[in-house]
């Protein structure tokens, strides 16, 4: 067989197992494989029909995404109302949100053996277990400490949902369907955070024990999720071959795709499988991806992309959204929540524009498109944040209470400086757009939300026209930021929102998947706590606007990342994409040998042999 190389075109030798080219060859004759189509497509589009099992599959899968929004968004309203009760330090309250995404971490790591072990169905039913434990114990706990064991809980069950559903997914879909059923889990991800902001905006009212319902209603899903598993929901039966149950797995393949004629998609799978288990050679799976070129590139692809996914600062702004909003004239609180939905709402929104066009346009292009977006947004944002600043207030009224005479929130001659230091804030009459008998103050060590004392130390309930603005400065250019958040979720959330889990899900061969997808979802958390809690120390120094560009430019090094390494995973078999990886296959057999097949990559489609030999 002759390979030939033609400008713009890369050539990729994969080997060719027995039941692939089988599968091919029978596709062949009934003329099945276009000028253009993949084997896979034409796998998909003849064997799966369709199969309701699958979506009803992929729902009982995603609450797992449900869980791991609601628990990551459910705690800054229960947080409102826990400092009050609790009488929580500004320590407790950073330990009570950051446990959390610190044990997911640790967590997710530790699912990727878990899940090689016991199988992804096991591990979807430990973290629904472990979520409902943790809910039960979040919404009864005596005290702090017990918050705190209850939090650290429920960190450990949304690592391994985190990594373990998106696998799940896309072992159990059809080629043509599993970019967006993959792509269902981030929209549960987010329709969890929103949810768990509407709970918190109905719960705000009750001041009295109102947390305890916000975290403990976590455990509906929770339960619900695991009876779908117990009673009906089958293991991965590319995990059941792996671990040599054919049988078993052939008889989930035929459930899942409703249809009798399963065996050349389970010989294709099969053949793979033992051709790779035939060069394991017992190494530990971890080494075997490092010293593996196609497996190793799969790594950094997949760990880049969610590293770049928080470093674009995702979590930031959503955390940010109520001050943006505030900043941009809602001055309420409990108005400035029900906007904090209303951002949560529109991320979710965005996120079923990417379900919508994940397996139109392809997983590249919408990465590439998103993440030019995203920058341009954050570029928005941080023009007017930098607008706000250069016209921002100045002080002309200095506090009459001696006491707070000595603090250094005194010095400040503008806002802006006053605000970005974390004990002082800003405290002004507002007359129409006219700021007047502007003071910089204390902030009250207990509550951010007073001064320490003067005019702004009571709440501005009793003193409704003195305005307290201990995180933003009051300034005209508000819509500039407000359009940058609309924009940035605008573009965030069809592509940089859901696709690194979704290609992480598809790129490496089974042998690496849940390594590969436990070391990613680990450098997602990581980064997602690190960017969460430098963000304000980032804004002192940088100010916001610095911090701001800073993640536009973060966002620009993403995007040449992913210009040069991120392949088109969209209509292939998950067995085949890792050859997207490979100039040479380190796993399957001997490039080159009796079996070798070659195949040449355009744009990240797979072509088959006799797609070039049209070409030639
Ligand atoms: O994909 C998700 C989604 O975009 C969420 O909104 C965000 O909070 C998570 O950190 C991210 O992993």
């Amino acid at each position: 067989m002759n390979a030939v190389f033609k400008d713009g075109y890369e050539l990729h030798i994969m080997d060719q197992v027995t039941g692939r080219r089988r599968r091919m060859e029978d596709e062949h004759e009934r003329g099945l494989i276009g000028a253009h189509s993949t084997a896979s497509q034409s796998v998909g589009s003849q064997d799966v029909g369709s199969s309701r099992f699958v979506y009803i599959l992929a729902f009982f899968s995603a609450l797992g995404g449900f869980l791991f929004g609601y628990d990551t968004g459910v705690v800054s309203g229960a947080m409102l109302l826990l400092k009050k009760e609790m009488n929580l330090s500004t320590l407790w309250q950073e330990l009570l949100v950051s446990s959390t995404v610190g044990a997911a971490a640790l967590s997710a790591l530790a699912g990727g053996f878990l899940n090689g072990l016991y199988g992804r169905r096991k591990c979807i039913m430990l973290a629904s277990i472990i979520f409902t434990a943790g809910g039960i114990i979040l919404s009864l706990a005596p005290n702090k400490s017990v918050l705190l064991i209850g939090r650290l809980i429920v960190g450990l069950g949304i690592g391994i949902a985190s990594m373990t559903v998106p696998v799940y997914i896309a072992e159990v879909s059809p080629p043509q369907l599993r970019g967006q059923l993959v792509t269902i889990n981030t929209l549960f991800i987010t329709g969890g955070q929103f949810i768990a902001s509407v709970v918190d905006g109905a719960f705000s009212y009750m001041e009295h024990d109102g947390w305890r319902y916000m975290l403990g209603l976590s455990v509906v899903p929770a339960v619900l999720q695991f009876l779908g598993f117990f009673f009906f929901l089958p293991e991965s039966p590319r995990w059941l071959l792996q671990k040599g149950d054919s049988q078993k797995a052939l008889e989930v393949l035929t459930q899942i795709r409703a249809t009798e004629s399963v065996n050349n998609e389970y010989d294709s799978i099969k053949c793979i499988i033992e051709e790779e288990e035939k060069e394991a050679g017992g190494r530990p799976v971890l080494f075997r991806i490092l010293s593996c070129a196609p497996a190793r590139r799969a790594l950094i692809v997949g760990c880049g992309l969610q590293m770049f996914q928080q470093l674009s600062g995702i979590n930031t702004v959503m955390y940010y959204s109520a001050t943006i909003l505030q900043m941009a004239g809602v001055r309420d609180d409990k108005q400035a929540i029900w906007l904090s939905a209303a951002t949560a709402f529109t991320n979710f929104l965005f996120t079923l524009v990417g379900v919508f066009l994940v397996e139109r346009v392809g997983r590249r292009k919408l990465t590439l498109g998103s993440i030019t977006g995203t920058a341009v947004s954050l570029s928005v944002l941080a023009v007017g944040f930098l607008l706000s600043a250069q016209t921002s207030p100045p002080v002309n009224f200095h506090p009459s209470d001696p006491t707070s005479l000595n603090s250094t929130c005194t010095h400040y001659r503008f806002c802006e400086q006053c605000m970005l230091d974390p004990n002082c804030g800003f405290c002004y009459y507002e007359n129409g757009s006219n700021i007047s008998d502007s003071s910089c103050e204390r902030v009250d060590p207990g509550n951010i939300e007073l001064a320490a004392s003067g005019r702004c130390s009571n709440g501005t309930e009793e003193n409704p026209s003195a305005y307290w603005a201990y995180n933003y400065c009051p300034t005209s250019y508000s819509w500039i930021v407000l359009l940058g958040l609309i924009l940035y979720l605008a573009f965030f959330a069809p592509g940089m929102g859901p696709m690194p889990w979704t290609v992480n899900s598809e790129i490496y061969p089974l042998w690496a998947r849940s390594t590969g997808n436990a070391c990613s979802a680990s450098v997602n958390w990581i980064f997602n706590v690190l960017v969460s809690l430098t963000f304000l120390h980032v804004a002192e120094y940088l100010t916001y606007y610095g911090a701001f560009f800073l993640y536009a430019g973060l966002a620009v090094i993403g995007f040449f990342f992913m210009l040069g390494c991120l392949p088109e995973t969209k209509g292939l078999m998950l067995e085949e994409i890792e050859t997207l990886f490979s100039r040479q296959l380190c796993t399957c057999g001997t490039p080159g040998g009796e079996n070798a097949h070659y195949i040449r990559v355009k744009g990240g489609n797979l072509l088959s042999d006799e797609d070039i030999s049209d070409g030639e």
